[in-house]
């Protein structure tokens, strides 16, 4: 495609199609988006970050797709967010008063290894694609990484285990340029990492039972906003703490970010509960998106009020 007006969002997309449909829209709006590179992969690939921004030194909202590379609906619904943004704004009164006061980033391949192989050889692949030394089994689930209960129950010590928790935290390149852009910001007010499936919306803590302190109105907020997102096509998502509501997990996305003082952190598992899982329809990308946008804008007004 020549533009991203001519993308075509309906579809599936692999890695070399996702950069440069990064690439036009940084290209064909200069004055409100930007492309930060937070680091690098394994693999030497970039981790490309979306900046939304219209002024400096502003708080900001994080949102990440495709951490577990097998989850296509959500790197798919990450390029329509990035189109979306920068279509209302100006249009869209909620979003240009969101944009008017907070910077958005938008990490849309945050696992771009991982990503590639389930393009080339196993289109199931969730991990990163990092050797294990002493191990025929390669590969480090990126969401049992982080330093938040890291190697408690939720995760496992064994490489060629799906939740294969690495050798010591943050030892994935694609996890530890997060961790220092979050540290070297230092204003996020709000974390999203978006999975699939299951159709959830969760909150910390994964690795432990304690309420999060901010528990009654993260509860709140997420009822709103799976309201919100059901007001669309109906799609009916639980809700909760991360260990109520789906398992045990250790060394979580957004137990550190909470941790880090981030209140709004969030992950949400898209469509659909079961019947395609990972390998949803690409006919589903576009509402999933849409309706996912709705809780997305709930979660951003929510932040810009607080
Ligand atoms: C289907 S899945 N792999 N996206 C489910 C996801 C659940 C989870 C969310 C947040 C924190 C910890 C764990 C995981 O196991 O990593
Ligand atoms: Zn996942």
């Amino acid at each position: 495609p020549k533009s991203t007006d001519d993308f075509v969002y309906t579809a599936y997309h692999n890695l070399s199609e996702i950069y440069s449909f990064i690439n036009m829209l940084v290209a064909e709006n200069r004055k409100l988006v930007s492309k930060i590179v937070i680091g690098r992969s394994y693999k030497k690939r970039p981790l490309n970050v979306l900046k939304f921004s219209t002024g400096a030194n502003r708080p900001g909202i994080w949102i990440d797709t495709g951490i577990h590379s097998r989850e296509w609906v959500t790197q798919a619904s990450g390029t329509w967010f990035a189109k979306k943004i920068v279509k209302d704004y100006k249009r869209d009164p909620v979003l240009t008063d969101i944009l008017n006061n907070y910077d958005i980033f938008l990490e849309i391949v945050t696992n771009p290894d991982g990503f590639a192989f389930t393009h080339s050889k196993n289109r199931m692949w969730r991990k990163t694609r990092k050797p294990n030394p002493g191990s025929k089994c390669v590969g480090v689930d990126p969401n049992r990484n982080w330093d938040a209960g890291f190697g408690g129950a939720g995760s496992s010590g064994n490489p060629c285990s799906e939740t294969y928790r690495g050798p010591r935290v943050n030892s994935e390149s694609e996890v530890k340029a997060i961790v220092d852009f979050v540290k070297s910001h230092g204003k996020l007010k709000a974390f999203v990492s978006i999975h699939s499936y299951s159709q959830m919306l969760l909150y910390p803590y994964g690795y432990k039972y304690t309420p999060a302190k901010d528990n009654a109105e993260l509860n709140v907020l997420a009822k709103r906003t799976v309201s919100a997102l059901q007001s669309l096509y109906n799609t009916r998502y639980r809700y909760g703490s991360i260990i109520n509501t789906i398992y045990q997990a250790s060394g979580g996305t957004i137990d550190w970010t909470y941790n880090q003082g981030i209140k709004y952190s969030y992950t949400f598992e898209l469509r659909d509960t079961g019947t395609y899982g990972f390998l949803l329809p690409a006919d589903q990308i576009v509402p999933t998106a849409e309706e996912t946008w709705l809780a997305l804008m709930t979660i951003m007004k929510h932040t810009r009020k607080n």
